[in-house]
């Protein structure tokens, strides 16, 4: 019996060395027939096994003689393209590389002009939807479809984003920003309030802008529904749990209900896991209700104004007015198919605005000149006008093109949600490129990551505020920090040809695929080659929330920054009384530590978990009444 057992195994793992090395010498050879640089890998930085393991296996490796892992080791780290940036491409001398390792070729991309024929050839270089299967918790969707079932899904759910729905996005946003200003400052009688964790508020919001403008439903934070309900939280017949805590707990387990099986969740007998799994099923429940109703309201012929999304599902799907449901056509989107579309309108519409607000809220903490700055263009724009007087068609555009467009933009530089945009060739499918009048390969069945915070890094396509005889060390920390105002630096530089070309992206006659027609950027701000500023991703798979999401972002900054500032809240350093004794180095000493902590945190503390995250800690700020900062700092 042993021997056999012995030859077995033995049998099993020449099969698999014989394999890996066959794989390797293919892929080696496409590597080497592509013309781009190349660096050899012993293992696919994607395959299952070791996206598992690679925390046991990366620091035995790290103990080696450097010559045996250089250079290859750093591009073992599922996270190498957040903490490395722009480092290798420097290194390799070249904006676009290639890693060939036996389980698979991925190809690098940092260069624009690689990117825009990538993004722009939508059946040479799709999306690897199988890496997106996880969304699909209730639904296929537009984000995780490909070929004409991606565009089916697209024109039925792009009709919404429009400029007029827009104008609701930006109310919902005032109103929101002004709700959260007042959920902080009922806490504090001094009119300071410490926000410990400023990412989930900011969470928080995002989800009731989405809610609101993209599905009718207004949620209140907890002093609201005190004075409306005189209770909070009370949930509604039928349900375990309110609407809010439904979603909230789901988007908080969201990676252990996409990659746990269902059941397992609801026998578990963690109870994390099964209340996970509640949230999974109550926020379904909701969502069936809601189509339900809108079903009804669509089949009564009734119509809504304002963005209604799951209007534009149902209606989409062929549910028409006066039909008679026994007799319906066949739909053109499935039950689950508009579920999983709601679903995913909210997964990308709420953490990837929420982390832009979260940062740039940071970021202005740490730097108080950038945040002056911000206030006198705010003041210019808005006077002495209150809130509810302020206004889409004039006001918009204005903060696009100020202080407010440039302190969004930097922050999208610096941390786009999206760190890596996936694309691929496929099987039997190698893809040319011309750069620079070089024609390169992509190899077939490779790979592809749009490195975002490597473009938005490269020195080639950026403005610098260090003057025009700075060092490669000092353009180099120039663009890894926070300036906003590189965005308004050289106002002649709107307008480039790039700058119009990039404004045209997305008019294909060919094929309308709807979602925001306009630039990313404000004709007044500094505006990229096109392909170098890449946070909504470009061409066909371009975000379809994007305009959504500049309105949002750009009305709460401007609604909670015309009247407060943020600044970092030193507690953990010094008592209160300490800090109003302290002489001025002393308090700067004190704010500069941290400050220090802010930085590295927001260097090494983060973790893409669907969208980059700061994961290792929190940084508690403080908003103040304008006029009354304590720290003026940088
Ligand atoms: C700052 C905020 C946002 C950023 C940085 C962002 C970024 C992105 C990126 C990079 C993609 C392409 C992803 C890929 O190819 O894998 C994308 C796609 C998408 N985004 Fe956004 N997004 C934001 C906000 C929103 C909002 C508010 C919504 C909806 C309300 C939204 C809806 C979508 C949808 C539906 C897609 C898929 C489009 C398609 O494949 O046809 N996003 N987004």
């Amino acid at each position: 019996m042993m021997p056999f057992v012995w030859l077995a195994v033995a049998s099993l793992v020449g099969i698999y060395t014989v394999n890996y090395y066959r794989c390797y010498t293919r892929n080696l050879a496409a590597a080497k027939q592509s013309g781009l640089p190349y660096i050899v890998a012993p293992i696919y930085v994607f395959n299952r096994f070791w996206l598992v393991t690679h925390k046991l296996w990366i620091p035995l490796l790290e103990k080696l003689p450097k010559s045996w892992t250089d250079p290859w080791l750093q591009f073992l780290d599922p996270e190498w393209t957040w903490l490395k940036r722009h480092e290798p491409f420097k290194a390799i001398g070249s904006d676009i590389f290639l890693v060939c390792s036996p389980g698979k070729n991925s190809v690098y991309v940092a260069d624009p002009e690689a990117t825009t024929q990538i993004v722009t050839r939508r059946n040479d270089f799709p999306k690897p939807i199988e890496i997106y299967g996880s969304v699909d918790l209730y639904g296929k969707n537009v984000v995780s479809t490909e070929g004409s079932i991606w565009r089916h899904h697209r024109k039925i759910t792009s009709p919404p984003f429009t400029e007029k729905n827009n104008h609701l996005v930006w109310q919902e946003s005032l109103h929101q920003a002004q709700s959260m200003m007042a959920s902080f400052l009922d806490k504090d009688s001094e009119g300071k309030s410490t926000v410990y964790d400023i990412a989930a508020a900011t969470m928080r919001l995002s989800l009731h802008v989405i809610s609101r403008a993209g599905f009718g439903r207004r949620l209140l934070w907890p002093h609201e529904e005190l004075e409306e309900n005189g209770q909070a939280g009370v949930v509604p017949e039928g349900h375990t749990m309110t609407y809010k805590d439904a979603l909230s707990t789901l988007l908080e387990n969201i990676i252990a209900v996409m990659l746990l099986p269902k059941w397992f969740l609801a026998n578990s007998p963690f109870k994390k896991n099964k209340i996970a799994y509640e949230s999974y099923t109550e926020w379904g429940k909701y969502m069936r209700e809601m189509y339900q109703d809108k079903k009804a309201e669509v089949q009564a012929g009734e119509r809504r104004d304002g963005m209604d999304l799951m209007g534009a599902l149902v209606s989409g799907a062929g549910i028409k007015p006066d039909q008679d449901p026994e007799k319906a056509d066949k739909q053109l989107l499935s039950d689950s198919e508009i579920l999983g579309n709601a679903f995913v309108f909210i997964l990308a519409g709420h953490e990837t605005a929420a982390n832009t607000l979260h940062f740039a809220m940071l970021y202005l903490a740490m730097n108080w000149s950038t945040q002056e700055m911000l206030q006198k263009d705010l003041d210019e724009i808005f006077g002495d006008r209150p809130v509810d007087q302020w206004d889409y068609e004039q006001d918009v555009p204005k903060l696009f093109g100020s202080m407010c467009g440039a302190v969004m933009n930097e922050e999208l530089r610096l941390i786009p949600p999206v760190v890596g945009i996936p694309k691929c060739t496929l099987k039997d499918s190698p893809q040319p490129l011309n750069l620079k009048g070089r024609r390169v390969i992509i190899p077939e069945s490779s790979a592809i990551t749009l490195i975002t915070v490597a473009s938005h890094r490269n020195p080639k396509y950026w403005p610098t505020t260090c003057g025009s005889n700075a060092s490669e060390a000092e353009i180099e920390k120039d663009l890894a920090s926070w300036k906003p105002q590189r965005w308004v630096l050289d106002p002649s530089k709107s307008n480039s040809p790039a700058a119009q070309q990039q404004q045209a992206q997305h008019s294909d006659p060919e094929e309308d695929i709807g979602g925001p027609q306009s630039s990313d950027t404000s004709s007044h701000l500094f505006n990229p080659e096109r392909g170098a500023f890449i946070p909504f991703s470009e061409g066909y798979r371009a975000c379809l929330g994007r305009r959504f999401a500049q309105v949002e972002v750009l009305a709460v900054l401007a609604a909670i920054f015309r009247e407060y500032s943020v600044e970092l809240d030193l507690d953990k350093y010094a008592s209160k009384d300490e800090l109003a004794a302290m002489e001025e180095a002393t308090r700067r000493q004190t704010w500069d530590k941290a400050r220090d902590t802010a930085e590295g945190l927001l260097m090494n503390g983060m973790m893409t978990i669907i969208t980059i995250q700061m994961r290792s800690g929190k940084v508690p700020v403080n908003f103040v009444k304008r006029g009354s900062e304590k720290y003026k700092y940088n």
